[in-house]
């Protein structure tokens, strides 16, 4: 509870409803009335953390600044001529515990407004105007609210229960007691009505576990445990039957209510029930605002607009059909005859313009300003880094465990292949052949048995998805994520060295001694998460499935070619290939520590004419396969390690340069007011 801050209420009590109609009141009215509401409430507000929130983005259709703060225009590049607007000139607010509902017809721009208040647009739109918490300039992502988006994106290994308890773990306070948070995550459970499916997979598109519907109140669970100051859904209701709808809105707005939280949800299709939750209704059609105020007068907006609700029918369907274009079809307008709709949206956004519940909107958003609260802070995840870090290995490991894809296919697919090289290099033997023999089995298990991790990109890219959704809500950091990315996999990658590799090791007939068997798990071993750690930096810059194996495959083709196997060393070109290609390729490393491992020591019967009968191991890793021999095998596999950490390092290095790049991209890329206008 840092932030302390004494709003008044705004939103009038029915009783003290004006029509929009109305001559404007005195902005001093307006102030008393203000204050003597804010009076009612000040102990409550007094001892909640309340976060008035005014958006104002944007500028003024007709070009004029005439509001205090600009308001909001959002567009994206069209490909062609200049920029598409999104959304123009939208001015609003939302204040705590109220629930500001934005509705319009499909494509309006609804998940566009949330991302533009979240901080969150894509980086190919431009915004500009104003959002302010509190009148200050507050960047909302990482930590600083909570947001549902549309698309739930989840563990779908986990069940319930686990996706909800693991979260509360990261997020919940080290003080709390593990009952305590366990308790936290089944009242969270049972309020959003999952207590029948706790211990149900959430399951993907490999195998069914939660409806549509369940997963969407399961990501509303999870941003919901820690009671965030600020919180966006993005049709949180979408698959969800009527009852389900109202009592998980119920939920949602007595959260606002009882913890003084300002709540903003989209929503496509509120029964008549759930609409008269909501305190403030933003409706907007094609990006504009057709109106923006209290729930309970837009009906007399409407009708006095001659679009009144017909009796038996839902008011936010009458809205939603009075505004949708995308269909034909002309509307009836009072009894003036009958206008496209078109034309009634546009009178209607004209009407807002001039109303008078426009200029109290303006007056709120100003006065909120003028108040200047306090700066709402980033509070993100209270659990301390230690926690996250071994919550995050657990989860991982148990998602790891349960996914198919993630390592046991590879698993099965390595011992088939390790099967098939083991029969066709059996027992390999001592001859003059078996030298390159060796040197080709050795090779095909550094590149070829490691180059199989891209199969593992999917599930990659599926985490990768997972930490974004969690990262931008704040739940954890990015130390946290890759310390448990890496501890995770390890017990994994340990078996599919030792398993596959003893295979292949023992059914070709390597060096005997169980050392030289260890030294060959571990290399294998450092190799695969080395290919790991690859493609999860490629998963950081690529974050698209196909793509990303696309890349990582050419990646590891380029370093495995120019290994020193294909191509000798000494052979390859100078400039790029042999400086510095050669000891960037990973596999330089892997294929010397397995020759060092394998022919150290051992000889062979030497068929080269006029040379001495045999040749030694140490003879053939200098001459034949140009191997730098003034350092030990010992050292080829510390470079290894050493490249993992380095991988991991740029792993965490890329997420925060993007993290840190792509504001700095917005604002560069964001345009003036005027600009924004004479491009659309
Ligand atoms: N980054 C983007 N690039 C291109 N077009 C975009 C981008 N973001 C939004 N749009 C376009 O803006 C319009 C509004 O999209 P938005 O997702 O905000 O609509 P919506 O009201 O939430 O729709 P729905 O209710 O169907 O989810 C759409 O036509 C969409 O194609």
């Amino acid at each position: 509870m840092d932030s302390t801050v004494n709003v008044p209420r705004w939103t009038p009590k029915p009783s003290t409803v004006r029509s929009p109609l109305k001559k404007p009141t005195a902005r001093v009215d307006d102030e008393l009335e203000l204050q003597s509401m804010a009076s009612d409430e000040d102990d409550k507000s007094l001892s909640m953390d309340t976060v008035p929130f005014p958006f104002s983005t944007g500028f003024a259709i007709d070009g004029h600044d005439h509001h205090h703060h600009p308001p909001l225009d959002s567009s994206v590049g069209d490909g062609k001529n200049g920029r598409r607007v999104i959304l123009q000139g939208l001015t609003g607010y939302a204040q705590p515990e109220d629930v500001l509902c934005v509705m319009g017809p499909s494509g309006c721009g609804k998940s566009t407004l949330l991302d533009a208040l979240a901080g969150r647009l894509s980086s190919n739109t431009q915004q500009t105007g104003e959002i302010l918490i509190n009148g200050h300039k507050v960047t909302l992502a990482f930590g600083t609210s909570a947001y549902v988006t549309q698309d739930d994106t989840l563990m779908t290994t986990l069940t319930v229960r686990e996706a909800v308890y693991y979260s509360a773990q990261l997020q919940l306070p080290d003080f709390m007691s593990i009952s305590e948070k366990k308790q936290r995550a089944e009242m969270t459970i049972r309020e959003m009505g999952l207590q029948d499916s706790v211990d149900t997979r959430i399951g993907g598109w490999s195998t069914k576990g939660l409806s549509g519907g369940q997963k969407r109140r399961v990501s509303i669970c999870i941003e919901i445990l820690t009671r965030p100051k600020l919180l966006f859904l993005d049709e949180p209701t979408s698959g969800l039957d009527s009852a389900a709808s109202y009592h998980v809105m119920k939920r949602i707005v007595r959260l606002a209510k009882r913890d003084g939280r300002t709540v903003i949800a989209s929503i496509h299709q509120p029964s008549s029930e759930v609409f008269e939750l909501f305190h403030n209704l933003c409706l907007l059609s094609y990006g504009r605002t057709v109106y923006f105020g209290p729930v309970s007068i837009a009906e007399k907006f409407f009708s006095s607009n001659g679009f009144p609700c017909p009796s038996l029918r839902n008011p936010s369907d009458h809205y939603l059909r009075t505004i949708n274009k995308d269909f034909d079809g002309d509307l009836e307008q009072g009894l003036g005859g009958f206008i496209s709709t078109e034309e009634a949206i546009n009178v209607l956004v004209k009407s807002y313009e001039s109303s008078e519940i426009f200029q109290q909107v303006k007056q709120q958003v100003a006065y909120i300003c003028e108040k200047k609260g306090k700066i709402l802070e980033k509070k993100g995840s209270q659990a301390s880094f230690i926690t996250q870090c071994i919550v995050l290995t657990k989860r991982s490991f148990v998602n790891m465990c349960r996914d198919l894809g993630y390592y046991w296919l590879r698993l099965a697919i390595y011992i088939a292949l390790c099967l098939c090289v083991g029969t066709i290099f059996h027992d390999i033997g001592f001859t003059y052949g078996s030298i390159q023999a060796r040197g080709s089995m050795l090779m095909f298990v550094a590149a070829f048995l490691t180059f199989m991790a891209i199969g593992g990109f999917p599930s990659f890219v599926e985490d990768m998805k997972i930490f974004e959704r969690e990262r931008l809500n704040g739940h954890y950091g990015v130390g946290a994520f890759v310390v448990g990315n890496t501890f995770s996999s390890i017990p994994y990658l340990l078996i599919i060295s030792l398993v596959p590799g003893a295979i292949a090791y023992y059914l070709v007939g390597l060096q005997k001694s169980f050392q030289h068997f260890a030294y060959f798990a571990l290399l294998l071993f450092a190799c695969m998460m080395l290919v790991e750690s690859l493609m999860m930096t490629v998963a950081s810059i690529v974050p698209d499935f196909l793509m990303g194996i696309i890349t990582g495959a050419g990646i590891q083709g380029v370093m495995m070619l120019n290994g020193g196997f294909f191509r000798l060393p000494d052979d390859l070109p100078k400039p790029f290939w042999r400086y510095p290609m050669y000891y960037i390729a990973f596999h330089k490393y892997a294929n010397q520590g397995f020759y060092k491992n394998e022919f150290e020591g051992l000889t062979f019967p030497n068929n080269q004419v006029g040379g001495s009968p045999t040749i030694t191991g140490e003879e053939i890793l200098r001459n034949i396969w140009q191997v730098e021999m003034s350092y030990s095998k010992w050292i080829d596999i510390a470079i290894l390690f050493g490249m993992v950490v380095l991988y991991r390092l740029m792993f965490l290095g890329i997420i925060k340069i993007i993290e840190k790049v792509k504001p700095i991209i917005k604002v560069v890329t964001s345009v003036p007011p005027t600009q924004v206008q004479t491009d659309t």
